[in-house]
């Protein structure tokens, strides 16, 4: 045979071969549908500046469940309750670690924190240590006066300021510092004015620029190719920012090391104790791996359950009529000669379906946190591949017209008796309203996080009449979303609190 005539049938033998197996390999069942990719990039022009706004008017078009290609990467989207309770319920064991991200590599110590790290023994490790020191029912009971009094300064704090004060900041420093009380065994910052510790500030605008960072689609995560050149800057932030906790989080350790004489009945004393002493697993708590945890939850605690406060307040100021009912049920619960505390939630009915409406609409995490499909599966008679990304839509799926009649409307009724969600509850068993994820990643502090937003959010109401700032009319208050990871405020809620119980219950408060 000539050469020619050899190199012609090779070609012709190789791409027949390659037909057959493409054939061969291709999955029977097709991808879901969804836009079609530019080429190299995929869909990442299509996520928009808010990705959940661009999510969820894709899903319109292409349906709950969505595919897009992300540069190199597939994604599927789960935007309804039934697609989220697939993948979270049904085949939540294969999707139950976080895909690779820039964000958990620089910035949360190379995955070796709870959020990031992968599904097995150190994942195992660091959930069991943090549910026994500080989310299980007993650490929540234990620390419970620590919260109560970090309500009750920052309750004293506003009463005693003449002119308007930024609530989120406040709401902020006080969810900051009660967490700190029970992690670190200390306040974090000052809050002796109303002016605020400017620590308070830095550190606020850290954790925001943490999840900002966090939120944007890197491109580098998608292509890993272009993951040197650093497009968008995110990696060298990302490193920048590390450096400033790392500082914060390594001198909190060195304090507490230095004060070993005082008996600590903190997580930090716990974590410390235990330090370098292997589990059944094998696994060992070391200095970076602590620091990893303390970062976790002073970034995915704070923040969080105070945005989801401030959003709450804002939609009762909005509505005079449900905040009038809310005053009366805590008026006639609680009473106007004393605080309301944790332990008048469960009687309190009405304010309990505003807050689950205020997690409806406002989840502080809109698009979850990331998942990776281990093994490829079948979902809806679709093939969803080994290594997908998925997204689940929660603030898509809580505003979805199949399952929630006047979507917008801010109406806690619907969680009331005879309402349409009755039975519905918001902790991950109930697909058609997660802001807290489910499965068995779901947020590991969501009983903290609720008793706490829950609290602070009858306290404020119930102990302050809020004017707004420039005599603004409540109808008109800004209810924008600034996006990043957690859903922010557009425009801080700033207002002028007038104290409306009894007087002696500003002055009786403990300064503990
Ligand atoms: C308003 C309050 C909060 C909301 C809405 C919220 C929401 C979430 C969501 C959506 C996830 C991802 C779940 C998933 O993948 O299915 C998550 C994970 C997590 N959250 Fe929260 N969270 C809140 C408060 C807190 C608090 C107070 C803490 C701790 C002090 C915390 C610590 C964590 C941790 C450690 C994870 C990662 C869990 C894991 O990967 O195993 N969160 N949270």
């Amino acid at each position: 045979m000539s050469p020619l005539l050899l190199i012609f049938a090779t070609i012709v033998v190789a791409f027949l071969l390659y037909r057959i197996l493409s054939l061969l390999t291709r999955p029977s069942l097709p991808l879901p549908p969804g836009p079609r990719p530019w080429p190299i990039i995929g869909n990442l022009p299509h996520m928009g500046p808010v990705p959940h706004h661009a999510l969820a008017a894709l899903a319109r078009t292409y349906g709950p469940l969505m595919h897009l290609r992300l540069g190199c990467v597939h994604v599927v989207v789960a935007s309804s309750a039934s697609v989220a309770e697939q993948f979270l319920k049904v085949h939540d064991a294969n999707f139950s670690s976080r895909p690779p991200n820039a964000g958990a590599k620089y910035g949360a110590y190379n995955y070796q924190d709870l959020v990031f790290t992968p599904y097995g023994p150190r994942w195992r490790m660091l959930r069991k240590i943090s549910n026994l020191h500080l989310f299980s029912t007993k650490a929540l009971d234990d620390f419970r006066h620590l919260r109560q009094e970090e309500v009750s300064r920052l309750m004293r704090n506003l009463a005693s300021v003449g002119s308007k004060a930024n609530l989120g900041q406040l709401l902020n420093v006080c969810t900051t510092n009660a967490l700190g009380r029970a992690m670190i065994g200390r306040r974090v910052f000052n809050d002796g004015s109303v002016g605020c510790d400017p620590r308070a500030d830095e550190f606020k605008s850290m954790v925001v620029e943490l999840m900002e960072l966090a939120g944007v689609f890197n491109i580098g995560d998608f292509i890993p190719a272009l993951e040197w050149l650093d497009l968008q800057g995110v990696q060298a932030k990302l490193k920048k920012l590390h450096k400033r906790f790392d500082a914060f989080l390594t001198n909190i350790i060195e304090e507490h090391e230095g004060s070993k004489t005082e008996k600590h009945k903190d997580m930090l004393s716990a974590l410390l104790s235990s330090k370098d002493v292997a589990d059944d697993e094998g696994n060992k708590l070391t200095n970076t791996v602590i620091k990893a945890l303390l970062l976790n939850m002073f970034t995915a605690g704070t923040d969080t359950s105070s945005s989801t406060t401030e959003w709450g307040i804002a939609e009762l100021l909005r509505h005079p009529k449900m905040l009038a009912r809310v005053r009366e049920e805590l008026d006639s619960v609680v009473g106007r000669d004393r605080v309301v505390t944790e332990l008048d939630l469960p009687h309190l009915p009405y304010f309990q379906a505003v807050i689950k409406e205020t997690f409806r609409l406002h989840p502080s995490t809109p698009l979850s946190l990331p998942r990776i499909a281990a093994e490829s599966c079948e979902i809806f008679g679709y093939h969803i591949p080994k290594g997908a990304t998925l997204l689940v839509n929660v603030w898509a799926i809580a505003r979805d017209p199949k399952e929630w009649p006047d979507p917008l409307e801010f109406k806690p009724e619907r969680f009331l008796p005879g309402g349409e969600k009755a039975h519905v509850d918001i902790k991950g068993n109930d697909f058609e309203v997660i802001p807290f994820g489910a499965g068995r990643r779901i947020c590991a502090g969501v009983n903290l996080g609720l008793r706490m937003v829950q609290l602070l959010t009858a306290t404020m109401v119930h102990a302050f009449d809020f004017e707004l700032e420039n005599g603004l009319n409540p109808g008109e208050l800004n209810m924008d979303e600034a996006y990043g990871l957690t859903l922010q405020r557009a425009v801080p809620l700033s207002a002028h609190a007038r104290p409306r119980l009894s007087p002696h219950v500003y002055s009786s408060i403990s300064s503990s």
